[in-house]
């Protein structure tokens, strides 16, 4: 296919909409009989299980949505994200989120340098460096040990090591070393968010890092700003060096900011902001926190999905088929959204963290070559664990509208409860859903089973379920580091392949700019109203009435206030 062709004008993509009619004749009900064909839909990698049995797809779906990975040159795409090339070629950089978790001795290549030794160059400083903090021989200004931790920062920079805290929290393994720390996250510039992060927390014993690829994101910097006064009131200035640290690309504005550019972690241009988990961004506050040993496990479990997803066939590559299905129900089955429903309160954070790398990587309007593209690309993600959405939203997926679900279970539980006399144990009853959902989902029930079990006839529109509704069910072993990194690779390629056969470019955000920049004006324009009463001006009359509603209501506020921090 040549590069400015759009994939909806290639023969695959037509012949997958034309065979959209067949698919739509059929029942889950009825493909789920055929064993055959769910036997050919389960896939296992490394303890992985993945059983897409109940897509609404055939055996012929697969090979024609196979087409059309090949008419979209989706294994050289992956070759050259792999082999550094610039991909992202809005930005002109390489996409190399795999290297951060190669082994020491792999060699990757970006721009003809191997950047393997340059990551291990910081894993090394950061083992070393979370090791002297947790050990007591790096201390605070007052020669207190640093026992808790704020990490600041925002989207990438925030959802990722939050996904990843949250999962090992309750770990068995990961809250042995994490014994008598704390983690805690600052992103959202709201005040209320530092009230809350600092809330009970001694200045004395907190060692903040500052995650920031650009080092320039508005919401991060005045959040610096803010801990940085919480540290110099209760400390003086000098405490800043041993009481602040940073991660970024960009450590010539660290050291602007009055951070020790010696206490500053690097990552690169070629690791984008959502896929830097695997960076300083999640492996130094996270080190920090459950030690470098617990967290090169997480790495471990990344590179194991790296190399499955690099080398294997495409039948049996996990998020290849992910990545296939997903285009097949968004593009063709036109089912815009989908539902990440993980079967553990560990995986809380899951599904915020992958709206972003999803919906940030795939919400484009235009093809790489920035061709406007005829269809929507891109797909809505939310999701809960299970069994909470069950009691929530779930009524809309069984009854209401068509939404795709991720299903993930664990087959043994981090913290399992087994109390005397009760049927099955507490994690058994969870997995009892786990296991339900996807049927019923699947199945539905019809009228006559209804009129069979004598339901009155006027509620029997009301209690039926069209079913065939769409799923893919993921069993994972466990949910330890290793596990959590497979599953957070599992979805970065899936969503990495979703992007390559729509042909569009996922590693850029150039949609998050706009809004930055308007928020640039109304910050000048609230300075200048407040310190000089400067009238509103360069608004429309919607958003002119809305700032001076506002100014008026809070006039009360001084316009020179003197420094105040929360005081919860
Ligand atoms: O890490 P930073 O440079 O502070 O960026 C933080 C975040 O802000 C931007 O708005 C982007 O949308 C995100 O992709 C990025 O992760």
């Amino acid at each position: 296919m040549a590069s400015s062709t759009l994939i909806s004008d290639t023969q695959p993509w037509k012949d997958l909409k034309a065979h959209v009619e067949d698919i739509k004749k059929s029942h889950l009900r009825d493909l789920l009989s055929n064993e055959e064909r769910s036997r050919s839909m389960l896939v296992e990698f490394d303890g992985i299980l993945l059983d897409y049995s109940r897509q609404q797809a055939t055996l012929e779906t697969r090979e024609k949505l196979f087409r059309l990975a090949e008419v979209a040159s989706l294994k050289q795409k992956i070759n050259q994200m792999y082999n550094g090339e610039h991909i992202n070629s809005t930005e002109n950089r390489a996409v190399l989120h795999v290297a951060l978790r190669a082994p020491r001795d792999a060699v990757i290549q970006s721009d003809g340098k191997n950047v393997v030794s340059d990551v291990w160059n910081v894993l090394d400083k950061i083992k070393e460096f979370s090791e002297r903090v947790r050990s007591g021989s790096w201390v605070g200004a007052t020669g207190k040990e640093l026992k808790d931790v704020v990490a600041i920062g925002i989207g990438g920079s925030f959802l990722g090591p939050l996904f990843v805290h949250t999962a090992l929290q309750t770990d068995p393994e990961a809250i042995e070393s994490a014994k008598g720390r704390q983690l805690r996250f600052l992103a959202n510039v709201d005040p209320i968010d530092v009230a809350k992060t600092i809330r009970g927390l001694n200045p004395e014993t907190t060692l903040v890092v500052v995650v920031s690829k650009t080092f320039t994101t508005a919401e991060t910097m005045l959040n610096a700003r803010t801990l940085r006064e919480w540290i110099v009131s209760a400390l003086g200035p000098s405490a800043v060096a041993k009481h602040m640290v940073a991660v970024s690309t960009n450590l010539a504005l660290v050291e602007k900011f009055g951070i020790d550019p010696n206490n500053a972690f690097a990552f690169w241009d070629w690791v984008g902001g959502r896929y830097s988990v695997c960076s300083a961004v999640g492996v130094f506050p996270l080190s920090l926190q459950y030690g470098f040993s617990v967290i090169e496990k997480f790495l471990k479990g990344a590179n194991s999905i790296d190399q499955h997803m690099y080398s294997e066939p495409f039948e049996r590559n996990i998020p290849v088929l992910l990545g296939l299905l997903s285009v097949w129900n968004v593009s063709f089955l036109g089912y815009p959204a989908r539902a990440i429903l993980p079967y553990t309160q560990a995986l809380e954070k899951l599904a915020p963290h992958i709206q972003q790398v999803s919906m940030e990587s795939n919400g484009k309007g235009v093809s790489i070559d920035g061709v406007p593209l005829p269809f929507e690309a891109g797909e809505i993600d939310f999701g809960e664990p299970g069994t909470n959405g069950q009691h929530s939203f779930y009524q809309l997926i069984h009854q209401g509208r068509v939404i795709p679900c991720d299903f993930i279970g664990v087959v043994k539980s981090q913290q399992p409860v087994y109390l005397k006399g009760e049927v099955v144990s507490n994690h058994d009853e969870l997995m009892s859903n786990f296991f339900a959902q996807p049927d019923a989902l699947a199945y539905g029930k019809t009228p006559e089973q209804l009129q069979n079990e004598n339901v009155p006839s006027h509620l029997v529109s009301h209690k039926t379920f069209s079913g065939n509704r769409p799923s893919v069910s993921i069993l994972l072993p466990s949910l330890n580091a290793y596990n959590v990194g497979q599953l957070l690779a599992i979805y970065e390629h899936r969503i990495a392949v979703e992007g390559f056969i729509w042909g569009i470019n996922s590693f850029d955000q150039w949609g998050v700019e706009l809004g930055k920049s308007l928020a640039t004006q109304v910050r000048k324009q609230l300075n200048a109203s407040r310190t000089k009463g400067e009238p509103i001006q360069g608004f429309n009359f919607s958003t002119t009435t809305l700032i001076t509603r506002y100014l008026q209501a809070s006039a009360d506020v001084p316009a020179d206030p003197p420094t105040s921090l929360p005081q919860i």
